[in-house]
């Protein structure tokens, strides 16, 4: 019997794009808004999948706060970009990880999985 462990974090960043519709973008900020979805097919002794608080924990380690992400990242800094770097970081950690939601805005966002 799966569970989905559900853990979101905001952070805030510049970027821009570095091929916008053919010419770098305008350097801009988000409030970013990141959500990992974990699949946990047991749980523990105290009737947890995994623990939100570790990998919230997690996420404030890897998440670039208040940086400009061109400097951080050797790829463009989109939202699918961004979505599958932290994937492929916490696939590593959390095998069960199932997808990583990234929201630039309120309204506009992306999802990635394998
Ligand atoms: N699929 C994607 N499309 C776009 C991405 C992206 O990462 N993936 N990123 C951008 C820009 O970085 C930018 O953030 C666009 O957002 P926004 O500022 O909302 O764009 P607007 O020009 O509409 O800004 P307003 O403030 O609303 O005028 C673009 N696309
Ligand atoms: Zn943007």
């Amino acid at each position: 019997m799966p569970w989905l462990i559900r853990v979101k974090r905001k952070f805030n960043a510049a970027h821009y794009l570095t091929n916008y519709h053919g010419k770098p973008e305008p350097l801009h900020g988000h409030t970013w808004t990141v959500e990992v979805f974990i699949r946990a097919d047991s749980l523990d002794e105290g009737g947890m999948g995994y623990d939100f608080v570790e990998i919230d924990r997690r996420l404030k380690e890897l998440l670039p706060d208040y940086k400009l992400l061109n400097e951080v990242f050797d790829f463009s800094p989109s939202a699918e970009n961004v979505a599958r770097w932290l994937y492929y970081k916490l696939k590593q950690e959390y095998p069960t990880l199932e997808k990583v939601v990234v929201w630039e805005t309120e309204e506009c966002g992306t999802e990635f999985w394998e």
